[in-house]
């Protein structure tokens, strides 16, 4: 995988860019380290000779000073270094993963449905971390790195030609050397983030269903699952691993072969009398000094590798464009809202085809709605029923726009619904699906969607007009009440209640109620049945029902039937023909779910 350097430049000036002053800092920090790493050896180097000559006390007690103040102000360098380079590099990697949860956010379902949780985790999380070390060092070491070298070589040259060119002969060799075998480990190591970012899918998707793996008893076959990922996770790991320490022990013989050569040139100058013992000294700490920058190019570059594919992986994402266009700029009316569904074709599963205009149509089994239309005018309420599959969730998908359709026309407020900014139809539309999802938050945060701008007052009378005050005071805390992560003993009713206010401090023009199936105690409910009549008066709603006793409240019938309407009309008009499918499921009494 080779990514355009360009790509490298533009992502370093995205997120660098808003930090100059601290990446100046850090270059400043890093190369004065660099150049006092270079300059502290001569004065060693000077102190031994002036030593061996005889020198006076006070030379060598100012070299001596100022070897110490170096070495120390060459540590502050570092400090101020590594400081200013874990800033950068948190600072640039929340805002890749700031960019890149809200990127998720936006795409359609079907871009979640196709990515278990656990593995855009890792994406979010897993990649953009293996950023952080590309943003914060990498060019920066590559280059000041670079430049250690250089100076290191050119001083040893000034200091003996032999010495120079021998130990810059044997740089480049190792450099090259070490280079030529980093590709070693690049497989084995993307082998190793690639099972980790199955293992980490793989958990997810099993945490968030942990309640009916227990349930159905499948404990056992989920640990089998989990203790095979794991089985195989440990060789790819050895591997990678073994592949770096085959890097590692080469370059620490490389650097004994490196010493012993400059010890061998010393050793040969200094009995030729070419040389002090002091730049004897040099040349074997310069060596020894070579050992760091070489290291440090062969890691960064090998680090660039993993970067490279953390990359490849953050841009394949960021490139996702969402399937639904958010072009349009059309205002709903205020207050109740028509919708009409007019010849809608739709389906899950758009075709691999090539042409984009026939992929569009997928095999005639996977249409999940066909030819389906209806109007319900501003302030009325359609009843949906159907058996289980037939679509009744799907239509509330729709009017949401968390899917587009593939044929037909969809109004909303008498005009084209994709012609309304998402945020907008999204805010318009109400929806209390019978899985509510809470957060771990209090009841206030619960309510208001985490909207400050929604005064207690306002959610205190919403509760007041729902006659929901007396179980607002029930709540040991009242709004402040904590709910933890799993909605902390809230019933499926007390969920549902929190949900209807939810969508009511929203005060949209159309409400869809998919009704929960579940049963709950003649108290909640009839609490739940108030605050759905409130919540009605003077909108449009669609009630998804799963029991014939809630539809009293519809003016329209819609009863699906694998995605085709089997029957639709005025609730009354059909409830009163004894051969309409209505009457017949309101004469015996079956669920809708079960009867159909
Ligand atoms: N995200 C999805 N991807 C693919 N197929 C889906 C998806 N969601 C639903 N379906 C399929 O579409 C069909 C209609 O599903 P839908 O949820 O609308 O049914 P429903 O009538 O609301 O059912 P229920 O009463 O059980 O909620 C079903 O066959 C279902 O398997």
């Amino acid at each position: 995988m080779q990514i355009p350097f360009k790509q490298y430049g533009s992502l370093l000036a995205d997120y660098l860019k808003p930090q100059r002053g601290r990446v100046i800092g850090l270059a400043i920090a890093l190369l004065s380290s660099i150049v006092l790493q270079i300059i502290n050896p001569q004065i060693l180097g000077y102190f031994i000779d002036t030593a061996v000559e005889g020198g006076s006390q006070q030379s060598l007690l100012g070299a001596a000073i100022a070897f110490t103040a170096i070495a120390l102000l060459t540590q502050v360098f570092s400090v101020a270094a590594t400081y200013l380079g874990e800033t950068v590099a948190w600072s640039a990697t929340n805002a890749l993963r700031v960019d890149l949860a809200a990127h998720c956010l936006r795409l359609d379902l079907s871009f979640h449905k196709a990515h278990t949780p656990g593995e855009l985790l890792e994406r979010v999380d897993g990649d953009v971390n293996a950023l952080s070390r590309f943003f914060s060092q990498l060019v920066i070491h590559v280059l000041g790195n670079g430049i250690l070298l250089a100076g290191i070589l050119t001083v040893l040259c000034f200091e003996n030609r032999l010495a120079g060119l021998s130990l810059s002969a044997f740089a480049v060799v190792a450099l090259s050397l070490l280079l030529g075998l980093r590709s070693l480990a690049i497989s084995p190591w993307a082998d190793y983030r690639q099972i980790s970012a199955e293992f980490y899918g793989f958990i997810g998707e099993h945490v968030a269903g942990r309640e009916d793996i227990r349930a159905n008893g499948a404990v056992h076959y989920v640990l089998r699952r989990f203790y095979e990922l794991l089985q195989r996770w440990l060789p790819v790991y050895q591997r990678a691993r073994f592949a770096s320490t085959v890097l590692w022990a080469t370059s620490v013989g490389l650097f004994t072969i490196g010493n012993a050569i400059a010890l061998a040139v010393s050793a040969y100058l200094w009995s030729q009398n070419a040389i002090t013992l002091g730049t004897a000294y040099l040349i074997f700490h310069y060596t020894n000094l070579l050992a760091q920058p070489i290291e440090r190019i062969r890691e960064e570059l090998e680090q660039l590798q993993q970067v490279e594919a953390s990359i490849h992986r953050v841009r394949e994402v960021l490139n996702v464009q969402s399937m639904l266009s958010n072009q349009g700029h059309c205002s709903l009316p205020m207050g109740a809202l028509p919708v009409s569904f007019k010849q809608i074709w739709f389906s899950y599963e758009t075709s691999k085809h090539q042409n984009p205009e026939r992929a569009k149509f997928p095999a005639p089994q996977n249409w999940t709605l066909q030819d389906l239309s209806f109007y319900l005018p501003a302030g009325q309420v359609l009843g949906l029923l159907g058996r289980t599959g037939s679509g009744k969730s799907t239509i509330a998908r729709l009017l949401l726009r968390l899917y587009d359709i593939q044929s037909g026309q969809i109004h909303l407020g008498g005009g084209a619904i994709a012609q309304v900014p998402l945020s907008e139809l999204r805010q318009r539309v109400g929806l209390v699906t019978q899985d509510v999802q809470l957060f771990q938050a209090t009841v206030r945060d619960n309510l208001t969607f985490f909207d400050p701008q929604i005064p207690d007052d306002t959610i205190l009378q919403t509760l007041e007009d729902l006659g929901l005050a007396p179980w607002l005071r029930s709540l040991p805390n009242g709004l402040n009440t904590h709910l933890g992560s799993d909605s902390s003993g809230l019933s499926a009713g007390q969920a549902q209640l929190l949900a209807l206010v939810r969508v009511f401090l929203k005060n949209p023009g159309l409400v869809i109620l998919d009704e929960a199936s579940s049963r709950l105690d003649p108290q909640t409910e009839a609490l739940i049945e108030q605050a759905i009549n409130k919540l009605l008066k003077d909108r449009t709603g669609i009630i998804i029902a799963h029991r014939l006793q809630t539809v009293h409240r519809a003016d329209q019938i819609l009863i699906l039937e694998q995605g085709q309407v089997l029957e639709y009309g005025d609730r009354s008009t059909l409830a009163n023909q004894p051969h309409s499918r209505f009457a017949q499921l309101l004469k015996t009494g079956i669920g809708v779910g079960e009867g159909g």
